[in-house]
């Protein structure tokens, strides 16, 4: 729909004013529209019953987390008549920002580090409240400006339980035989590990996807990656964990990455604190040698 397109409420009489087109998935377009003076993003679907399974999960979301102090994300549920059509759509909340790897490239790879942990953090009060998110990739985690991060496309969020609906295949430890597609936390800890090879060495990851025959997928193939890139290496020992299911909670998958980037970045803040062992040696050699040489010419 072009710019300015204003929509009409049927039954709650609001009017939003289109302003852009944010994305388009298989469930619908999202825009983002402004309701007065204040901004949201407007889906609009295509199939009335997801559109509607994807309100009823953000109003169940808004009403667990209550407690929290966040604004409810569901503003408005309609329907809207487009020349002479009627439309279904919701109205939520307007998440500013960038896919995550639009932001590492902008900002830097360094990013990833407390990115990581926000999106672990987001991801254990969602596991506190019963919910699986399990449709986690990278066109579903948006970053702010200053780093803050959330979730969109709440369509696949499942509960604790119950069989996942909703996934990308790279992403789905089914398809990796890493598990079963339960809606469990193991399933989103597996996606997030995931989430960092696509983002920071997506070529290998896709040439890995094309060439490797489905019966040898494994989540070794994985780990081989991540122990053969310079920036995931440091970190493999919480991918180990992650891609087999191995945390006690999404808490201490979270507190283990935040302990291994802080391992990786004080190891890279004092290399030249190390001597390396040869350096040592050689130093050791001259130093013996000039002795010997003071020696025999004072007592020689
Ligand atoms: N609340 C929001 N604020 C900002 N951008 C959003 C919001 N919701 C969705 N988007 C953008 O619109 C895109 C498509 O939306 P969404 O993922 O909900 O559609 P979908 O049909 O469920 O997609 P998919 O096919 O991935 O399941 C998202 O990837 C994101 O870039």
């Amino acid at each position: 729909m072009p710019p300015g397109t204003l929509l009409t409420g049927k039954w709650n009489g609001r009017i939003y004013k289109l302003e852009r087109l944010l994305g388009t998935g298989s469930n619908g377009h999202v825009y983002l529209a402004s309701y007065g003076r204040s901004a949201c993003a407007v889906k609009l679907g295509k199939d009335v019953s997801d559109l509607q399974a994807e309100a009823n999960i953000l109003a169940s979301l808004d009403h667990r987390e209550k407690g929290a102090k966040r604004r409810p994300f569901l503003l408005d549920v309609d329907d809207a008549v487009v020349d002479g059509a009627q439309i279904p759509f919701y109205a939520m909340q307007y998440v500013p920002g960038v896919t995550v790897r639009a932001y590492l490239r902008k900002h830097g790879p360094e990013w990833a580090g407390i990115i990581g942990y926000r999106l672990l953090r987001r991801l254990s009060e969602l596991h506190d409240a019963g919910w699986i998110f399990s449709d986690l990739k990278n066109d579903n985690l948006l970053v702010s400006d200053y780093g803050q991060v959330a979730l969109v496309d709440y369509g696949g969020m499942t509960a604790n339980g119950r069989g996942i609906r909703q996934f990308t295949e790279i992403y789905d430890r089914g398809y990796w035989s890493a598990g079963s597609r339960t809606a469990e936390p193991s399933y989103d800890w597996f996606s997030a590990a995931v989430l960092w090879i696509h983002v920071l060495d997506e070529k290998r990851l896709l040439h890995l996807t094309r060439t490797l025959l489905p019966q040898n997928r494994d989540p070794g193939e994985l780990l081989a990656l991540v122990k053969t890139n310079s920036t995931l290496k440091p970190l493999s020992g919480w991918f180990e964990k992650a891609l087999r299911g191995k945390f006690a909670s999404t808490q201490e998958a979270a507190e283990c990455w935040r302990e291994a980037v802080h391992g990786a970045s004080r190891a890279k803040s004092q290399p030249s604190s190390r001597i390396p062992a040869w350096m040592a040696g050689v130093f050791a050699v001259s130093l013996l040698l000039c002795v010997s040489l003071m020696a025999i010419w004072l007592f020689g």
